[in-house]
């Protein structure tokens, strides 16, 4: 079976400095993958490369195919980065329906009830309609979390994530992210953190500095 995302032979760097010469990792379906690395490894940009927010098409293939159609491609893939991407000035509902339209999520009634079932678990439903200003960072992350879950993407990308979680809903997260990869779909994230790579990592991946590579 091909894997569900591969990168090959990827060269990249910002401007002189080299981040990736020529590397490879290959994702299977059901694999929760975590990205270990020392400070500045690469890990957060090669998570950005697989989310498409750096454009390295030419190094990246999906289930076997090279990646044509980045926004296609896009609304395959959630990416959760350490510090939530939402709208301090608008209502939790409001944000969770900007990304829904943003992500142009076909279903709209499944990602409502979606929504409206993880709010419900993670102790959010009676917070949705204030603004999100007024949220603690720990309600923001978990926000973001349930919006890119209720998106049922195919892939999702994890950076350093529920660093603000309390023990109950990081439980919980895991949970949920080990149930989504019983199908098809894949989890790849990053964290330095040995309780969160236990309970959800099924395999682990060293990343080196680009010094320690030559
Ligand atoms: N926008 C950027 N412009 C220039 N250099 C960058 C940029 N982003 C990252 N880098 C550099 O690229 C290298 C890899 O950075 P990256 O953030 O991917 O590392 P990381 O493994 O995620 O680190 P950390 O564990 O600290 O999060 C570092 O040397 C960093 O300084």
């Amino acid at each position: 079976m091909q894997p569900k995302l591969h990168i090959q032979d990827l060269k990249f760097s910002y401007e002189e400095h080299v981040v990736f010469k020529q590397f490879n990792l290959e994702v299977q379906a059901g694999e929760r993958l975590c990205i270990m690395g020392r400070n500045g490894a690469g890990k957060s940009t090669l998570l950005k490369i697989m989310a498409g927010l750096i454009d390295a098409r030419n190094f990246l293939f999906y289930e076997g195919r090279p990646v044509v159609d980045m926004s296609a491609y896009k609304r395959k893939i959630a990416y959760i980065p350490d510090a939530p991407l939402l709208y301090e000035l608008l209502t939790g509902t409001d944000n969770l329906l900007f990304i829904m339209n943003l992500f142009q999520v076909d279903n709209h009634q499944n990602y409502r009830n979606k929504v409206a079932e993880l709010c419900h678990q993670f102790g959010l439903a009676d917070f949705l309609n204030k603004r999100v200003l007024d949220y603690s960072l720990g309600m923001k992350q978990k926000l973001f979390f349930i919006a890119m879950m209720a998106r049922e993407t195919e892939v999702c990308l994890l950076d350093e994530p529920f660093t603000s979680f309390d023990p109950d809903s990081q439980k919980l997260a895991t949970n949920l992210l080990s149930e989504y990869t019983s199908g098809n779909k894949a989890v790849i994230f990053t964290s330095h953190v040995d309780q969160i790579i236990n309970s959800l990592a099924n395999r682990t991946l060293a990343l080196k500095t680009s010094s320690e590579r030559s």
